[in-house]
């Protein structure tokens, strides 16, 4: 299987993982962040990591989005062994079938390019065709293609890094704290978006604190000392 081979019908969860830890060095003593931590993100659901700062939240999503490799333990997308590839494989896997949103809506896009224009950005990446309008109207950016990264709310950037994250049909989403700089209704927008983006397919897992988005979720894993409680 090729890394955006589409998954075959019925069979694995588009992100699990198995048996993971992770300790991060330090000159003296290494820090451990996750314990033995297995879990599974199918399409056409929300999955909401929780739990207190430090649990682990933030480490667990950025393996699983195999940005970080774990200590030991297994990252499976899509039904392939990411952690068993070389780095160039994985960045293929990576770029075909994760998106990532980071908590500064900002830091998701590029100043110099229009909403529209990201979009046929993540399409030529993702080697797919230009996402059509439909990504831009399902999240409510309908009439903001023109528009550049400075001229939308914090919360319509993290709407359109979503869009950018989803465009080419990756296998799953993950956001670290979205919604974290943003006011209530603007969350609540967010929430909504990711909800609407599971319904079209993805896999979505986000790493958050905020209700607003706990109340989409429809599996929530609390992190508790790097271990699902
Ligand atoms: N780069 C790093 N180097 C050393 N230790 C780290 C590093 N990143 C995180 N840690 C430690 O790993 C543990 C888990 O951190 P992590 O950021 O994953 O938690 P979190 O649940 O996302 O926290 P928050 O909700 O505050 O973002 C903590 O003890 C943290 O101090």
């Amino acid at each position: 299987m090729t890394p955006n081979s589409p998954p075959a019908p019925g069979s694995s969860p588009a992100l699990r993982c198995a048996g993971l830890t992770h300790h991060y060095p330090a000159s003296d003593h290494d820090v451990p962040a996750l314990h033995d931590v297995a879990l599974s993100a199918a399409r056409g659901r929300v999955t909401a990591l929780v739990g207190p700062s430090g649990s682990g939240k933030s480490t667990l999503l950025r393996i699983l989005a195999c940005l970080d490799r774990p200590t030991h333990g297994t990252v499976e997308v899509n039904g392939v062994d990411a952690t068993a590839l070389s780095a160039r494989r994985r960045r293929q896997l990576r770029r075909h079938q994760l998106g990532y949103v980071f908590q500064n809506p900002i830091d998701n896009l590029l100043g110099y390019l229009t909403v529209e224009e990201h979009l046929g950005l993540a399409a030529r990446l993702r080697r797919t065709g230009p996402a059509g309008g439909e990504l831009l109207d399902a999240l409510g950016l309908a009439g903001r293609r023109a528009h550049y990264p400075r001229q939308l709310s914090g919360g319509e950037q993290q709407r359109v890094a979503l869009a950018f994250a989803a465009a080419g049909d990756p296998a799953a989403l993950l956001a670290d704290e979205p919604t974290a700089q943003l006011d209530r209704a603007s969350a609540h927008l967010v929430g909504e978006a990711l909800h609407r983006l599971a319904s079209l397919g993805h896999a979505v897992v986000v790493a958050t604190h905020d209700p607003e988005l706990t109340a989409v979720a429809d599996d929530v894993h609390e992190l508790v000392d790097g271990r699902i409680a």
